[in-house]
């Protein structure tokens, strides 16, 4: 009863004040959100059929899948924009599925879709998470055109919590996940390798195969069938689409260091530097990192004008040679102001060692500048690295 009354309580600012659609660029039309419960039939996935009372308790956080597709415009920028809407109108994103170029499927005849999907929480009744869904639809230019068709985006809820959904608008699990790669194989990404909740064990009880999800997907396909069959695993970089799932991708390093363990010194001239780069490109490297800072265990460290002025001399040669088109590169910083300059002159992903632990803005300026990030671990201090054996430190 508590927990009821509480999260009525927590609900109550929502509904008043509805969601803020004055946010961003556009101005956008209010949508009122009401909070109250909406007759639905409700089959839980074990057990009796939840009672109108304990229906009010879903207005506590429940975890949901939500998939993504979209075929129309800027298909990155409508995910990125969809996503933030989702945010901004109710729904806690905690897990995104890998990025899929799939073929079209029912209606084959249109351009490729771009697939994922999200796992978060939301304290939206199911119909009201649908009506969010259509708003951002709309606002983002989705009109009624033919079934099947394309669409800038698609929204649609696969599970939530651990209820069936059966209404005139609304069927919970999404009744066609069964028979889609493109929403299988982002579904696959959101989840641990066995049941991680009551809740997830829920989403495979619907599979209704012995090892629930799992089974349907591998009857589609599976993980192998990625790269072949119309289902590509992909990355935007700039302006190219990286297809992470053809072949494996080579990453190069070059290290603009006095005292790296394999090459320190040797490229501190950006000549030297840029000569590497080359010949890294010449034995097939797809990817180059480039870092200024040794991390090493008893490297002192550089303060950030101390690693630009090692960097962006190199990156603004390397930028500007023919060689360098075509190719990913990633800076090897734990600071943001570095990534932040060395994005700003064309690198396309941050590589820190210290997965975001060395200095806390990285993961906020990463995030606004929206390029990727590879998040490293480090074993306890960076001074000490070495000395973290078998569990045991020494002083
Ligand atoms: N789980 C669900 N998620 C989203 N929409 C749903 C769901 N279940 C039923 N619907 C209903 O389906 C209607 C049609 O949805 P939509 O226009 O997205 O169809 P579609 O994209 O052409 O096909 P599909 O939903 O199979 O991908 C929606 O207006 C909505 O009322
Ligand atoms: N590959 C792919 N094909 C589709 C998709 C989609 O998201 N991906 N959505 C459709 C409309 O629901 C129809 N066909």
């Amino acid at each position: 009863m508590f927990k009821i009354k509480k999260a009525l309580k927590e609900m109550l600012p929502v509904a008043k004040s509805g969601f803020n659609f004055g946010v961003g660029r556009n101005p956008r039309p209010s949508l009122s959100i009401n909070s109250s419960v909406k007759p639905f039939n409700l089959f839980p996935s074990v057990g009796r059929p939840i009672s109108s009372a304990s229906i009010q308790a879903q207005s506590t956080d429940q975890e949901i899948v939500i998939a993504l597709g979209g075929n129309v415009g800027n298909r990155i920028q409508n995910f990125n924009e969809a996503l933030r809407l989702m945010k901004n109108y109710g729904v806690t994103v905690t897990r995104h599925g890998c990025l899929y170029e799939t073929e079209p499927t029912y209606v084959t005849d249109q351009p490729k879709f771009f697939n994922s999907a999200i796992r978060g929480t939301t304290k939206l009744n199911p119909h009201d998470l649908l009506t969010v869904l259509k708003q951002i639809e709309a606002e983002l230019g989705r009109t009624s055109g033919i079934r099947y068709g394309p669409r800038p985006i698609d929204l649609d809820i696969l599970f939530y919590g651990n209820l069936r959904v059966n209404s005139e608008n609304l069927t919970v699990p999404h009744e066609r996940i069964w028979e889609r790669p493109f929403v299988l194989a982002p579904l696959m990404d959101l989840l641990g390798s066995s049941g991680e909740n009551d809740t997830v064990a829920a989403w495979h009880s619907f599979a209704n195969c012995k090892n629930g999800l799992f089974d349907i997907w591998n009857k589609l396909g599976g993980e192998s069938s990625i790269g072949n069959e119309g289902i590509k695993r992909v990355l935007p970089l700039g302006d190219q689409l990286v297809d992470w799932s053809k072949k494996t991708h080579v990453m190069g390093i070059l290290n603009l260091t006095p005292d790296s363990f394999s090459d320190g010194g040797k490229f501190l001239e950006a000549r030297d530097a840029v000569s590497h780069f080359r010949s890294l490109i010449s034995e097939g490297a797809d990817m180059v990192d480039i870092g200024a800072q040794s991390t090493r265990p008893f490297a002192g460290r550089l303060t950030v004008d101390q690693e630009l002025d090692r960097l962006i001399p190199v990156l603004d040669e390397i930028i500007n040679i023919p060689e360098s088109k075509g190719i990913i590169l990633s800076v090897d910083t734990f600071y943001a102001d570095v990534a932040a300059e060395a994005v700003s002159r064309g690198v396309h992903v941050v590589n820190d060692v210290s997965g975001g632990t060395l200095d806390p803005q990285i993961l906020g300026v990463v995030a606004s500048l929206g390029v990727p990030f590879i998040t490293m671990h480090m074993r306890g201090q960076w001074r000490v690295q070495t000395y973290f054996k078998c569990g045991h430190t020494r002083k």
